[in-house]
């Protein structure tokens, strides 16, 4: 958890004069993105992405399939399709340099896609991402036939000898520290010579929607996939070596993005919509529909999208978040508001995401006035009332968009390097403003 100088600016977080009434429009998954271009370069024809998140996770995605010898066209569609990316899939080639940012999808799910290249592809990133754990997907292609020089760290920065083809076949591994491990293994397997067998052998593992993602989008393209839900063994994911099909696809709203909106409705007693709100996803967003109801809001999916009401009464929650830890900093900001203490569980693995997401909260909460202690596996947070300060980032967008919660019910809040958000919402502070009506 370091701050850097350079991403100091502040930004008076907006106070709410009384309850939001809006309807916001929120763009396209980040994690429904990233697949899609990843399997849209293998597939083995061009294929359309509808609405994809723009944002510099995407962006970087994008950039890194490019350098690799993919072709993606941008544009824009015919009126109310909104923006597309049409990609056309090429031998994939070395020798390229990834910059994975600090973009989880981006640092795990290209090493895989590395291996089918003709030549040494090189990832670098960010600082953080030399502290992000790769070491699963790392040991797992080396177990499946890879080259890969790491300086014996398990981490990057890291090149990938591409050898135009991998072996593939069974491999175990512990991905109780980041269920992208899994992802990234399974999104490549159709195109390895022999597919691939992820066996996961650690603790629980997380964000369980986010490898449902997974194998729905890659069946979605033709691949067949054998998973525990579907009769297989436990913890055993089978993905048949297959050639994949370019596929038109319209990117759903990111719903964890979604998030501080809807917390808005609910810390100010307002309604706020969401449009094209899916019926049936496997984003982890969606349980918001469940946990925000238990802190005090109420929900309607409509044809239109997803309507939330906030009572006037925002409560605490006991909740095991390890399916959804992306939603953590927003339920703990929301928490921190409450009439009543919560506990949030199951995302000790938080402590490796963008920064150390446990230590920040309760840092940047109780510098507020608050009162939140770490446990080994998430947060107690016991609400007081705050007062105005300076509330850091750590290059974290989830943490600028908490914050932004608190200071809509706490006067004097300001949100270093805001522009942080540019990661997956890039129009997050002009989307705040414009639902406050300022
Ligand atoms: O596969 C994905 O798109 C993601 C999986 C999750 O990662 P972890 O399992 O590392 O938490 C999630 O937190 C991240 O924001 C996106
Ligand atoms: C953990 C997150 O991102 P990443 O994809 O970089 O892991 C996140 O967006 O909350």
């Amino acid at each position: 958890m370091t701050v850097n100088p350079a991403h100091t600016a502040l930004w008076p977080a907006p106070h709410a004069s009384g309850a939001v009434d809006a309807t916001v429009h929120v763009p396209g998954s980040k994690s429904v993105t990233n697949r899609a271009l990843v399997l849209a370069a293998l597939a083995s024809e061009p294929g359309w992405l509808r609405r994809p998140l723009r944002s510099r996770d995407t962006v970087l995605m994008a950039e890194a399939l490019r350098a690799m010898g993919v072709e993606i066209e941008e544009g824009v569609g015919p009126d109310g399709t909104g923006e597309f990316w049409r990609v056309i899939p090429a031998g994939l080639r070395g020798p390229a340099t990834v910059d994975v940012g600090n973009a989880g999808t981006v640092m795990r799910f290209l090493p895989p896609v590395a291996t089918l290249a003709d030549g040494a592809v090189r990832f670098d990133g960010d600082p953080r991402s030399y502290e992000r754990p790769l070491h699963g997907v790392i040991d797992a292609l080396r177990a499946l036939g890879a080259r890969i020089d790491d300086d014996a760290r398990g981490a990057l920065p890291m090149t990938v000898h591409g050898g135009g083809a991998l072996e593939g076949g069974p491999v175990e591994i512990d991905a109780s520290s980041s269920s992208q491990f899994v992802s990234a293994l399974l999104l490549s397997g159709p195109r390895f010579n022999q597919g691939v067998e992820v066996r996961h052998t650690g603790s629980a593992l997380p964000s369980m929607p986010h490898i449902r993602m997974t194998v729905d989008m890659l069946r979605a393209v033709g691949a067949q996939v054998d998973t525990p839900e579907s009769g297989g063994e436990p913890n055993v994911w089978r993905v048949t070596p297959g050639a994949l099909l370019g596929r038109d696809l319209t990117v759903e709203p990111d719903l964890s993005n979604a998030q501080p909106f809807l917390a808005a409705a609910l810390v100010t007693g307002g309604k706020v919509v969401i449009p094209d709100w899916p019926t049936r996803t496997t984003q982890p967003g969606d349980r918001l529909r469940e946990i925000f109801t238990e802190m005090g809001g109420s929900c309607e999916l409509t044809d239109y999208g997803l309507v939330f009401t906030g009572s006037g009464a925002v409560h605490g929650v006991d909740v095991d978040l390890g399916e959804v830890g992306e939603l953590t900093p927003g339920i703990a900001a929301v928490a921190a508001l409450a009439d009543s203490p919560s506990t949030l569980r199951g995302v000790a693995h938080l402590r490796l995401h963008e920064t150390d997401r446990l230590a920040a909260l309760t840092k940047e909460i109780n510098e507020l006035g608050g009162d939140v202690t770490e446990t080994a596996d998430g947060l107690h947070i016991r609400p007081r009332p705050l007062h105005g300060g300076v509330f850091h980032t750590y290059e974290d967008h989830r943490m600028a968009t908490a914050g932004a919660i608190i200071g809509l019910a706490v006067e004097g809040v300001e949100i270093e390097n805001v522009a942080t958000t540019a990661k997956t919402l890039p129009e997050f502070p002009d989307l705040w403003t414009g639902m406050l009506g300022a």
